[in-house]
């Protein structure tokens, strides 16, 4: 019988995290929890360290902290509290796997404070690779810290490249949804509000990435995750609009052969392989019927009118700090969107306002990077004040 794997979910009060806790529910012989964190939901986290007994947790919130202590009082599991916290306890020895699942610009220091460590990642995170991708993975490759991506459609690529280590990938096809304005145009999309964005066809995820992949901004971050994962020119990352989600994600190799995985839509599955791996674990989840009448579709997506593809392309091709001050300045105004300050348009608008006015630097350092992602971030909010 094989160690169990100890885990640290970073995130573990989000969409991954508590389905990433489900999956480890299921298999307590292969997994143990070693570290929760959470942002400011108290009340999930102590109920999370309660059941699984992990050594630490981390309340960012300092607020919250005095409650998280108070409630896992009578209990061995150490609680620490602030952003400097997750760095910290990410350094730590007590486990093997990191599940970066918090979102956003902030789950970028741990990570990396993990993989200086040598620790495995489990990276749903996908903007630490969009902002500081070259740094993150030479870094992975010093440290011999292995990144697997739980991104479904980098989850599916992965795959997909078992066994072809020596065969070189001619492209990726990501398959986007297209999210549920699909086929929509600005006329409507100029009215739409956060709950219809909220909405998506397929996948039930956290608010954030949920608008963005009513934007398809998505698709566009996932591209620059895509390059830096599986070390990839621009001209190799294609998307295709696949309306189902079955396909997971696509590669052509150079001999025209192309491999898809698919399943249904449940992030529990790349949840599972990502801590799994190399094994694939038996579970219960539900089966895709072939039998079913089911018609799978491809198309192009409509960058007229899903500006933010054509706008996540211009940075992956640009390269340097341009995806960072992409992402910077869409977390604002997703976040403005979400608290009803902008319209859904205008999301697009100051991005793309942000690409031209913050200082483009080749070759950034980490400092750089982050210094980047605050001038795009004050210069976005400038734009919502108008
Ligand atoms: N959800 C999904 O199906 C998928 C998600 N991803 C990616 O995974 C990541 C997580 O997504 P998702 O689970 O949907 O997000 P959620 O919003 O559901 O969860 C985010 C988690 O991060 C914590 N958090 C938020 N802000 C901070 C912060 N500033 N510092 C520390 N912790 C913070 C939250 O804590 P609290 O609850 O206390 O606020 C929560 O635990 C994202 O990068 C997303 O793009 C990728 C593919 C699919
Ligand atoms: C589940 C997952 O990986 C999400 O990134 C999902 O792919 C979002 O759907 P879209 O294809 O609509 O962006
Ligand atoms: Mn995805």
């Amino acid at each position: 019988m094989t160690a169990q794997k100890r885990i640290a979910i970073f995130g573990s009060t989000g969409s991954i995290g508590t389905q990433a806790l489900e999956v480890i529910a299921a298999n307590p012989d292969k997994f143990s929890v070693e570290i929760l964190t959470a942002h400011t939901n108290d009340e999930l986290l102590i109920q999370q360290a309660l059941k699984f007994e992990p050594n630490m947790v981390v309340i960012v919130d300092e607020k919250k902290y005095q409650r998280v202590k108070d409630a896992l009082s009578k209990t061995h599991v150490k609680v620490f509290t602030g952003e400097d916290a997750l760095d910290e306890v990410a350094a730590m020895d007590c486990y093997d796997i990191m599940l970066a699942a918090i979102v956003g610009f902030a789950g970028l220091k741990p990570t990396l404070k993990a993989i200086e460590n040598g620790k495995t990642i489990g990276l749903a995170n996908k903007e630490t690779l969009v902002v500081a991708g070259d740094i993150v993975m030479r870094k992975a490759s010093e440290n011999k810290a292995p990144v697997i991506p739980v991104d479904s459609e980098h989850s599916a690529i992965f795959q997909c490249l078992v066994g072809e280590s020596r065969n070189p990938i001619e492209k990726v096809i990501l398959t986007a949804s297209g999210g549920p304005f699909l086929g929509k145009k600005p006329n409507f999309l100029v009215n739409v509000k956060r709950d219809h964005a909220l909405q998506h066809p397929n996948w039930s995820m956290g608010a954030k990435i949920t608008i963005d992949s009513a934007t398809l901004m998505n698709k566009g971050l996932e591209m620059v995750e895509a390059k830096w994962l599986f070390n990839l020119k621009p001209e190799q990352v294609q998307v295709v609009i696949h309306p189902q989600s079955i396909i997971h994600s696509m590669v052509q190799f150079e001999d025209g052969s192309v491999k898809a995985q698919m399943g249904l839509p449940d992030m529990k599955l790349p949840i599972q392989y990502a801590l799994g791996f190399p094994e694939r674990l038996p579970n219960q989840f539900p089966r895709y019927d072939f039998k079913k009448p089911n018609t799978l579709t491809f198309e192009e997506p409509d960058t007229r009118t899903f500006r933010n593809l054509v706008l996540a392309t211009e940075a992956l091709y640009k390269g340097g700090n341009m995806p960072c001050i992409l992402n910077a300045a869409n977390e604002i105004a997703v976040f403005a969107f979400l608290r009803n300050r902008i319209g859904f348009l205008d999301i697009t608008e100051m991005v793309e306002r942000t690409m031209n006015k913050i200082t483009f630097i080749e070759n950034p350092t980490l400092d750089e990077y982050f210094d980047s992602d605050g001038e795009a971030r004050n210069f976005a909010a400038s734009l919502i004040q108008m």
